[in-house]
């Protein structure tokens, strides 16, 4: 009923529900509590966010709040495709500065759990996307933090060229990696 497969960083992981076909189209349960406990997920959502990009190369983060309101992140597509980014912030974990990236589609109904510790964005690979992600922790503005999407030493591959991106102002000013205090132990 849910297929669960770490990502070349344990932590994060890809989660595709069964999907129900008919002649009517689909069904899937996106989320079920239950479920995501037995494989060990035993998160606690409280808020839920949807954000519309219209054009493709829109990218979104790099981005993380610090504890105590960290956020564990569960996305899915609705519509169009995005490749989603996590970055390991996570100071003795063995790949902490290390990325992983994911295609999620409203085709593919993948999810892409993104847990605290990390930070996170994404690039629309198509118009008109729309993301929905859960998160654990309530939206605390004096919290919010950023990693610079275009870091050389991560050289996170965004799937755009970087003459069709867009960003927004606030995007393009976070700091490097190798400037970031330790926020995660
Ligand atoms: C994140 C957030 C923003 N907002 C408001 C603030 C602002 O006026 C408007 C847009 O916010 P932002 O520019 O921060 O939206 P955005 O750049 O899409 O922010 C999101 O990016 C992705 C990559 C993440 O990982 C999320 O955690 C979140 O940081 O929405 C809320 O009301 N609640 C929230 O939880």
């Amino acid at each position: 009923m849910l297929n669960v497969v770490p990502t070349a960083i344990e932590a994060v992981k890809v989660i595709t529900p069964k999907s129900f076909g008919d002649v009517r189209g689909l069904f899937s349960e996106t989320y079920n509590q239950q479920r995501f406990f037995e494989h060990g997920i035993t998160l606690n959502f409280v808020q839920d966010n949807q954000a519309f990009s219209k054009e493709t190369g829109t990218i979104r983060g790099l981005h993380f709040q610090t504890p105590p309101t960290a956020q564990d992140k569960l996305l899915r597509v609705l519509h169009g495709s995005v490749v989603d980014v996590a970055v390991d912030l996570r100071r003795s974990s063995p790949t902490y500065g290390k990325w992983v990236s994911e295609v999620l589609s409203a085709e593919n109904g993948k999810q892409l759990l993104v847990p605290a510790g990390f930070a996170h964005g994404y690039c629309t690979l198509e118009p008109d996307t729309v993301v929905l992600y859960k998160v654990t922790a309530y939206w605390s503005p004096k919290d919010e933090r950023g990693l610079a999407w275009d870091d050389p030493d991560l050289a996170i591959d965004w799937q755009v060229p970087r003459d069709k991106s867009l960003l927004a102002e606030k995007d393009t000013r976070w700091p490097q990696l190798k400037a970031l205090p330790t926020y995660f132990d």
